[in-house]
């Protein structure tokens, strides 16, 4: 059979059985003749089934010989595959083709826990050639499902080129679009490419200056007392789930600071549309339906299972709601929340209504649970580290007199060191995924420059790189805000720094080392957003509030379905005044 007519059997806008079938039988009749004589006797349903089988075997088998190649080319280039543990011999490695490495322990996956197991595959013991400290490619191919091959990069050399120097080479690939445009909508910034992404990003740039973000200080405050009323009704003896909590706070404050709308959630039921957005993110919880969007974003992801339509209920009640949302702001032509920035900095109408629905959909999905789970994992750290607590709660009570003066929390050391901290250790986007674009070429610090082959799909394991021993020293995976003091962020020249990393006695982090919120211009735009809601959350709460836990250091379990969150922040929480 021809190319051509493969690809088209291939195709994925084919969806429906039916369409598949009579265009499958079509050319396999035409190129596989005993095609229609094996199947002309056959019932229809079964002869449907069995084109179906087909296709999906062609498919894998073209994606597998793809593949194959891809991996072929890399090796070619020096590029080491991934060390395996796990026994090779299991069903003839059958299950290996099938799954890839993600039954192997990789730190930035599934039940992440901080564990030996789970250390960072960046370091020698794990990948073949990783460990020769003056050579280590920090570079190496992963397997995904059906051998398809993931490149994990943790060259600064070859980070600057992907998320810098060359980003627009180097496209969101479908299944995040998929997963995350579940949540962000199908036209937000985090799920567009290209020339796209640029229009939308220079509408979005300015509501995230500090110049817009200040106003938002006191209806951030006034969330944080409702919050503080709401813990002061619980008993000091009651571990209080702060990775529910958290996610409560922080819809509040999205809602009224981004769409100038109460969510009302710190009340049991919260409103319609709390619901509507709960029940769509529980939706999303890894089912089987999520696998197939993993595995299939554009075909059977889409298929009618009962996840997907309880999925869309809440989507369509979202949607409607965030219309109405816009039609109130524009009646508000001096508001001072994001949507009000929003339709001011789109006067000429650059974004259609339904991308202003996507960013508005986008603020609520990228910038809530991000937040709240730093937050919870925060609460977590002070209170299984009472010294550090202490510290912070000294340099609050002689500095700051009132929590309204932004200006002066924002230069408060120990508080910025403490979410430092835990975002190096805990960041919630834990890795994230590009694909290779057309005929690109990268550096890297020891391969030189490598050619890759135009769809390969690149992991960047943020986790990973942030609990690097060559980066972070020998304490990397312990949290210790205090390592922030004698650390220098240094954000040029950095893709260099690898070979000497203390200078004067002061370690030399540079922006491809820590990357919570990545950098370039896919780079998280709520970051100042973020950071300032978490100074004056952690910042309020410490002061009000002596925190202490019964979970040990190290005892947290964390979830990763798009983003990596607690699931066990229990912290018991004591008026101090
Ligand atoms: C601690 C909190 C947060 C963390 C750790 C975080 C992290 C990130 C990361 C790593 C990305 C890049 C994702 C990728 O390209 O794969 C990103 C993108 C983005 N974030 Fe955040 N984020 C946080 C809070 C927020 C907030 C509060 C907002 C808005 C209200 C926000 C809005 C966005 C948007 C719109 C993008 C897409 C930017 C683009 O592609 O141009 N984030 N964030």
């Amino acid at each position: 059979m021809g190319g051509n007519q493969l690809s088209l059997a291939l195709d994925p806008a084919v969806t429906t059985a039916h369409a598949l079938h009579a265009h499958a039988a079509a050319i396999f009749a035409k190129h596989a003749p005993w095609y229609q004589d094996a199947f002309r006797d056959l019932p229809k349903g079964h002869a449907i089934a069995a084109s179906l089988i087909a296709i999906a075997v062609l498919r894998i088998a073209n994606k597998s010989v793809q593949s194959a190649r891809a991996v072929r080319k890399l090796r070619a280039q020096g590029v080491p595959e991934q060390k395996l543990h796990h026994p090779q011999w299991w069903l003839l490695g059958l299950h290996r083709y099938l799954l890839g490495h993600i039954l192997e322990p990789e730190p930035s996956m599934a039940t992440a826990h901080r564990s030996e197991q789970q250390t960072p595959l960046l370091h020698g013991k794990d990948v073949d050639g990783w460990n020769c400290a003056d050579q280590a490619p920090r570079i190496y191919v992963a397997r995904t499902f059906f051998g398809a091959p993931s490149l994990v990069v943790a060259d600064p050399k070859t980070l600057h080129a992907i998320m810098s120097a060359h980003s627009y080479s180097f496209i969101k690939p479908d299944t995040s679009i998929v997963l995350i445009g579940m949540v962000t909508g199908d036209l937000g910034m985090v799920t567009i490419n290209g020339d796209v992404h640029k229009r939308h990003r220079r509408i979005v740039n300015p509501l995230f200056n500090m110049k817009t973000l200040m106003p938002l200080v006191p209806a951030i405050l006034a969330s944080l007392d409702e919050f503080c009323a709401l813990l002061d009704t619980a008993p000091a003896s009651t571990p209080l789930p702060f990775h529910e909590l958290g996610g409560q706070l922080t819809l509040n404050v999205i809602g009224r600071t981004g769409m100038n709308y109460e969510f009302n959630a710190l009340a049991l039921d919260g409103t319609p549309i709390t619901r509507a957005y709960h029940d769509m993110l529980d939706s999303i919880k890894f089912t089987p339906w999520f696998l197939l969007c993993l595995l299939y974003p554009k075909t059977l992801g889409r298929g009618p299972t009962a996840a997907r339509r309880r999925f869309l209920k809440g989507h369509r009640v979202m949607t409607s709601a965030i219309k109405d949302m816009l039609a109130r702001a524009r009646a508000e032509p001096n508001g001072t929340a994001l949507i009000h920035e929003l339709i001011r900095q789109n006067a000429g109408d650059a974004l259609s209504e339904h991308e202003l629905v996507c960013e508005i959909q986008t603020f609520l999905g990228a910038g809530h649970e991000t937040t709240s789970s730093t937050l919870a994992m925060a609460m977590l750290l002070l209170a299984q580290f009472p010294d550090v607590q202490d510290e912070l709660v000294q340099e609050l009570d002689q500095a700051v007199a009132d929590l309204d003066d932004y200006d002066t929390l924002s230069k408060l050391p120990r508080l910025t060191s403490v979410i430092n901290e835990t975002l190096r250790l805990f960041p919630p986007a834990n890795l994230t995924f590009r694909e290779a674009g057309a005929n690109v070429k990268v550096p890297t610090t020891v391969l030189g420059p490598l050619a890759l082959q135009k769809g390969l799909e690149i992991e960047i394991p943020i986790r990973a790189i942030h609990m690097d021993t060559s980066i972070w020293g020998p304490d990397a995976k312990e949290w210790n805000p205090r390592r922030w003091d004698s650390i220098d962020l240094v954000q040029s020249g950095s893709s260099d720094l690898a070979a000497n990393r203390i200078v004067n006695g002061r370690r030399q982090i540079g922006p491809y080392d820590y990357l919570p919120f990545l950098v370039g211009p896919r780079g998280c735009i709520g970051r100042q957003f973020a950071v300032m809601e978490l100074r004056l959350f952690i910042a309020g709460l410490v002061r009000r509030y002596k925190l202490a836990t019964d979970l040990p250091v190290g005892g947290e379990e964390l979830h990763v379905a798009i983003t990596m969150r607690p699931t066990n922040a229990w912290v018991r929480v004591e008026r101090r005044v």
